[in-house]
């Protein structure tokens, strides 16, 4: 059952078009990562969910409603990016303050334990690490007992043992049947946690499916080699995704690495020292958002 959804959605911004005719659809008990660089479009697309923005054209949908009226609001919890609550509350005050607005909250200490702030609750915001700071925000995000909840970005900036930290916890929390959309420019992010990934590039959806699908759609490889063809020229061969320069060699990057090789081969015979290897996910990511430009 599909619980959230943008349809078709144009956003601009003066000059700036941010979405693009956007479709995304949130099923329930589903951990959906939307991928994209910097810029793409998600955190947008994250507030036309919230009702904190409105679309030129299209439409979005939260539990049936507008995301502007109350009803789906009540339902959904959100974590976005530089979230700031007051450094001089403590977390347990800024738990029970939240939980406040809601109709149906989470005891305190279940959302405590929900976000492992265990044994940090007299602790003022302010002095916490930016592990725990986004550990208390997802807390804040979750005490509403939502079925939805929106993650913009959550991990930026953590290092790795606090990243795997928020992952065990919004793991738990779709464990738990709730639904989640987490942004994100981490491939291994999306590839560990989610059971849908779409992709957006510039405002568009340009890929979707699982985790396992998108790998291998973008699985691009590399070909190295000495060729006395010009950029252009090998841009222009079919199947190639990028052509970069160093040290004499020319690397390309293609997803299908057997074909652009014959394609090369006819274009250049004489072309020497031909090496391929497989590119790493987040270069095959790169690729995959390069080749959309
Ligand atoms: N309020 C605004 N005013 C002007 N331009 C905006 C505004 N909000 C977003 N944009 C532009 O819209 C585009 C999409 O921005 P958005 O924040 O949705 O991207 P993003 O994928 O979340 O990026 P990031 O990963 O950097 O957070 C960008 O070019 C951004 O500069």
């Amino acid at each position: 059952m599909i619980i959230a959804e943008l349809r078709n959605i144009r956003k601009r911004f003066g000059p700036v078009t941010a979405l693009d005719g956007f479709d995304l659809q949130i099923e329930q008990g589903q951990l959906l990562a939307l991928l994209g660089r910097n810029g793409a479009g998600k955190t947008t697309a994250t507030k036309l969910l919230l009702g904190l923005t409105s679309a030129d054209e299209g439409a979005a949908r939260v539990f049936g409603h507008d995301p502007r009226q109350c009803a789906g609001r009540l339902r959904t919890g959100a974590m976005l990016q530089a979230g700031q609550v007051p450094e001089t509350l403590r977390v347990a005050e800024h738990i029970e303050l939240f939980s406040s607005y809601y109709p149906k909250p989470l005891p305190a200490g279940e959302a405590i334990r929900a976000a492992g702030l265990e044994g940090l609750e007299r602790r003022m915001y302010g002095s916490l690490s930016g592990g725990q700071r986004q550990r208390v925000l997802f807390a804040l995000a979750i005490c509403g007992r939502p079925d939805l909840l929106l993650l913009d970005e959550p991990t930026v900036g953590l290092d790795v043992d606090s990243r795997r930290g928020l992952w065990k916890h919004i793991r738990h929390f779709v464990a738990g049947g709730g639904s989640v959309l987490l942004t994100t420019h981490y491939l291994e992010e999306a590839d560990v946690l989610a059971d849908h990934v779409a992709v957006i590039d510039k405002g568009r959806r340009i890929a979707e499916g699982s985790p396992a699908e998108i790998k291998r759609s973008i699985c691009a490889r590399r070909i190295s080699c000495i060729t006395e063809l010009a950029d252009d020229r090998l841009r222009a061969l079919e199947g190639v995704q990028s052509v970069t320069r160093a040290g004499g060699r020319v690397t390309l990057t293609a997803v299908d690495s057997d074909t652009v090789l014959h394609r090369l081969l006819t274009a250049d015979p004489r072309v020497r020292e031909v090496e391929i290897q497989g590119a790493g996910l987040e270069e095959a990511f790169l690729a995959l958002t390069e080749v959309a430009q």
